[in-house]
């Protein structure tokens, strides 16, 4: 999926727009280094004033009083001090905006990206390990940005700067302080090397860590009743030490690298100091080169052990960048086709041809099954639990695709419909209701945010939630809680099923709709289906058989196959699964 590109190329190209951006905080990172080595340089021009006076560096410029040379050196100094205070202003601002930006993009278009990937990656994966991604993978980057960049291009110019300077001066101590920077840079590839797999590993603890922590916080009902809170506990400590122990691995090369870098620093600066004061002794250099060199040696070597802590970010900031872009790059396994109709368009027939479908390749869920529903009929799914009831509606959501056969709308294979416009057509009350953490008629109106309150009004009063709605302590406008957990689940249902008919899809699928709600309000709900029905088809699912006794066409599946298929009436007069159910169900009353 990501190849052999290394991550920040991937990076640099995800950010091409961003590139105006990205050179002018490079230029000011570098502007701001240049002037921070000057000063050293200024102090050598100064020892070299007061050393050789009307002989020294300026007075070959022509400023021949060394009154007048000092002067001038302050108001360099000045002007120096100024400039680089105003670039790093510049550089960190930059900078840091553009850490905004791009974590922000990042953020929005792999949460996007997420949201529209097929069904099947996203069982791969726990929540946690997307929530982990999306923020903390995306923070490591930001962090990165905000000091990391600026101080990578710095070390570079410091090298190059200051080299420069130095090869002018005097190319024998040049030589002798830059001797230790290719043992410094192939220490710093040595520990990249290492502490890139150990990142990556802890990047990984970080996901795991966080899929628990979503889990449990969101299991926390059950947690409770089974008193299994000491148990998971120690798993979550064991989550945390693993980070923790990754973590560590990934500390024991970081830590390491500063101490080594420090040495190789300590030779070079102990080369240019003896050798360019022995050399001044002799005459060979002038005092005010020598003192511009020993500074300027500081100024060389010392921001390298930076370069330690910097690559560690980089390092972090790369397997972070990694996970996102991996997210990225997913690619839907189902294509979207070109068909587009507006929903109130669309007729409902539906046809399934010899649909085969299984979610694991080894166990088939759905097998050779064939119906065709009319439009503006009832069809109900009955059958044992696992039968294979809501993978239909999943097909016909185009969750998944078949393996085989195909799945018509109006005439149309699913495959070849523009996925949004099939989903805007069909609406879904599952058997798991999700709400949003918001008010109840921010629920009800989830897909359509701008209907007016009678309309909202009229889809709760169909859906038997009107009434309870208004014994609520803000009626339409009280919280529901995460995921609804200030309401009943009956209520839930309830409000779940108006936010479906709200909509008004051309196709409703009412999967187990009314399974948690009392008798009495079942009846009732029973009663708006007359009005619910009408104009469009509608898909039921149901295991309390009295509520599809109406359907126009019942129809009976066991282990993925059609075993029966009639009216009510037809059904109970055969000797069949149907037959059993009812007796079941009613004590043999017909
Ligand atoms: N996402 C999934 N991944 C793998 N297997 C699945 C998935 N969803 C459902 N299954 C399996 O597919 C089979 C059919 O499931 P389905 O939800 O369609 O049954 P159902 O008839 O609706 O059952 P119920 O009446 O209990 O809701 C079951 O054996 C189930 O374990």
């Amino acid at each position: 999926m990501s190849g052999k590109v290394s991550p920040l190329r991937r990076l640099l190209r995800y950010a091409d727009a961003d590139r105006p951006q990205v050179y002018w905080a490079s230029f000011c990172s570098v502007v701001n280094k240049l002037f921070d080595i000057a000063p050293e340089i200024l102090i050598g021009v100064a020892i070299d004033v007061v050393v050789r006076q009307e002989e020294s560096f300026l007075a070959s410029l022509g400023i021949v009083d060394p009154v007048h040379q000092i002067m001038l050196l302050g108001v360099l100094t000045f002007l120096i001090w100024a400039g680089e205070s105003l670039f790093e202003y510049f550089h960190l601002v930059a900078w840091r905006n553009l850490a905004q930006r791009l974590q922000h993009r990042l953020r929005i278009d792999a949460y996007d990206h997420l949201q529209k990937q097929d069904h099947s990656y996203l069982e791969q994966h726990n929540t946690g390990h997307f929530v982990a991604i999306l923020n903390d993978d995306v923070n490591q980057l930001e962090r990165f940005l905000d000091g990391g960049a600026n101080a990578m291009l710095q070390v570079l110019t410091a090298v190059i700067g200051v080299g420069t300077v130095f090869f002018i001066i005097n190319p024998t101590i040049a030589m002798l302080a830059f001797l230790p920077i290719p043992v410094i840079i192939y220490g710093a590839f040595w520990f990249q090397k290492r502490a890139e797999p150990r990142y990556n590993k802890v990047r990984e603890k970080v996901s795991l860590l966080s899929s628990r922590l979503s889990n449990n916080l969101s299991g926390v009902t059950t947690i409770k009743s089974f008193t299994a809170e000491a148990r998971e506990k120690s798993r979550l400590e064991q989550e945390s030490t693993d980070y923790v122990t990754a973590n560590r691995e990934a500390i024991a090369v970081s830590s390491a690298f500063i101490p080594v870098i420090r040495m190789a620093i300590l030779t070079g600066f102990l080369l240019t100091f003896c050798v360019g004061g022995y050399m001044s002794l002799q005459g060979d250099l002038e005092v005010g080169a020598y003192g511009l060199l020993v500074f300027l040696t500081q100024r060389l070597l010392w921001p390298l052990t930076q370069l330690a802590s910097t690559i560690d970010l980089y390092e972090r900031a790369m397997a972070s960048t990694r996970r996102i872009l991996d997210v990225l790059s997913v690619k839907s396994q189902l294509s979207n086709g070109g068909h587009k109709l507006p929903a109130k368009s669309v007729k409902g027939a539906i046809s399934i041809d010899s649909v085969s479908f299984a979610y694991q390749s080894s166990r088939p869920v759905i097998n050779q099954l064939s119906l065709d529903i009319q439009p503006g009929t009832t069809v109900a799914f009955v059958g044992a639990t696992g039968a294979g009831k809501s993978t239909i509606t999943k097909l016909l959501l185009r969750f998944y695709d078949p393996s085989s056969g195909a799945v018509k709308l109006d005439g149309v294979s699913l495959t070849d419909w523009d996925t949004q416009s099939l989903r805007d057509t069909i609406g879904l009350v599952s058997q798991d209701v999700f709400l949003f953490h918001g008010t109840v008629r921010e629920n009800i109106a989830f897909g359509e945010p701008n209907a007016s309150l009678e309309a909202v009004e009229k889809a709760a009063k169909l859906a038997e939630a009107h009434e309870f709605i208004n014994e609520l302590p803000n009626g339409y406008d009280s919280i529901v809680g995460e995921r609804g957990q200030k309401l009943s689940g009956g209520q839930r249902q309830r409000l779940s099923i108006a936010r479906a008919l709200l909509k008004d899809p051309r196709v409703l699928i009412l999967d187990e709709a009314t399974s948690a709600v009392d008798n009495e309000t079942e009846a009732a709900i029973q009663r708006s289906l007359t009005q619910i029905r009408e104009g469009r088809t509608l898909i039921m699912i149901a295991h309390r058989l009295s509520t599809i006794v109406d359907a126009d066409q019942i129809v009976v599946l066991d282990k993925g196959r059609i075993v029966q298929q009639g009216t009510h009436s037809e059904l109970v007069a055969e000797n069949g699964i149907y037959r059993q159910l009812w007796d079941v169900q009613t004590g043999g009353v017909a």
